[in-house]
């Protein structure tokens, strides 16, 4: 099997280090500052344990690749990045080969499907940074990170159990599971919080917000009977493979949301709480407080404002919380 990283940043600079470094034949797919760098340099893979550069070989855009049957494409772009890649996926000539979304929020698999035969939904549970050009850091160990795999919508094949031994033996925990679409929703309860660590910083006494994002969700997803399967901290497979801890001389463990600000770049916000606005809406449940922070990155990107600077004082007194 050969692995296509399309979107080399946090998620896809781990993973195609670490892919690499394992043995299996990977190339990224990657724009910008962190094309230029990987390709001078190679990826430096961080991680409490490891710190090594690994060369990797890296494309601006799938229609430098000839593609092969033996290939798996692994999304690992923002999702509001999605659409546009795989319009250029299957202008490079791709057709049915596997296409795993190792991507948060649950609106990626759809959205591959109507282009594609064979998708399948990743949950990536994985604290990884991209800040610096060629430098991809997991704060994670003994493995560098943990995924659960599956078909989508449903069930799992060949190529979600060669995926998940590629990965086992790169230093990951990887879990082959019939209803992968159930551990994404347990994580998206997670990632309701992004924005909040975005707006406010990743170290502000926000657990009462998100809570109440949670339980507004955990209504929604109720009222719209989608089955969810906690993959929390109080998974058990956490205690045992991923031990968060600090890297020295490595930036601070922040969300992917705020990531995406301090680069300059646009925000997943409308597909993790906005997807439940969306469902929210669908099944008449209102969603006031994923709505407010819908409203609340619209606001930082339209007027500019520093990721970490909002007052989470005066916005929980707005939403009446405590
Ligand atoms: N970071 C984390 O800790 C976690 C992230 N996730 C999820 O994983 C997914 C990826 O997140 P993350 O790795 O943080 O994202 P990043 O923004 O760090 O990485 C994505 C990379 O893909 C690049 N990209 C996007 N579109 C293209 C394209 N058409 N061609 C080439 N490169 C492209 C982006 O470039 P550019 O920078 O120019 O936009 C960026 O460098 C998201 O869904 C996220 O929510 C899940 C768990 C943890
Ligand atoms: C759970 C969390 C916050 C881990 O980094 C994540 O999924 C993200 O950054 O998007």
């Amino acid at each position: 099997m050969r692995v296509i990283i399309y979107g080399v940043g946090a998620v896809g600079g781990v993973l195609a280090a670490a892919l690499q470094r394992s043995g299996t034949e990977v190339i990224g797919i990657a724009r910008g500052r962190m094309l230029a760098a990987v390709q001078a340099k190679g990826i430096r893979l961080r991680s409490p344990e490891v710190d090594e550069v690994v060369p990797v070989t890296c494309v601006a855009s799938p229609g430098e690749i000839t593609f092969r049957a033996d290939d798996a494409i692994l999304l690992c772009m923002k999702t509001q990045d999605t659409r546009p890649a795989l319009d250029a996926l299957r202008m490079a000539g791709v057709t049915d080969q596997p296409i795993f979304c190792v991507q948060n929020g649950v609106a990626n698999e759809a959205m591959a499907l109507r282009l594609f035969p064979n998708v399948h939904g990743v949950t990536v549970m994985m604290p990884a940074t991209y800040l610096n050009p060629g430098e991809a850091i997991t704060y994670s160990a003994p493995k560098f990170g943990m995924f659960d795999i599956g078909r989508f919508p449903g069930g799992s094949d060949d190529a979600d159990a060669a995926l998940a031994e590629a990965l086992n033996g790169a230093t990951f925990a990887a879990y082959v599971k019939d209803d992968v679409m159930a551990s994404k929703y347990g994580k998206l309860l997670m990632n309701l919080g992004n924005i909040s660590g975005a707006a406010f910083g990743p170290k502000a006494a926000d657990k009462p917000l998100r809570a109440a994002l949670r339980a507004e969700a955990e209504a929604v997803l109720a009222a719209s009977g989608i089955r969810v399967e906690d993959v929390s901290q109080t998974d058990p497979r956490r205690a045992v493979h991923m031990k968060t801890g600090p890297i020295p001389d490595a930036p601070g463990m922040s969300n992917s949301t705020l990531q995406s600000l301090q680069r300059g770049g646009s925000v997943e916000t409308d597909y993790l709480n906005g997807e439940i606005a969306m469902l929210g809406r669908r099944h008449g449940v209102p969603t006031p407080l994923n709505d407010a922070m819908i409203a609340l990155s619209v606001r930082m990107l339209r007027e500019g404002i520093e990721p970490g600077s909002v007052s989470l004082d005066e916005t929980m007194a707005a939403l009446g919380i405590r």
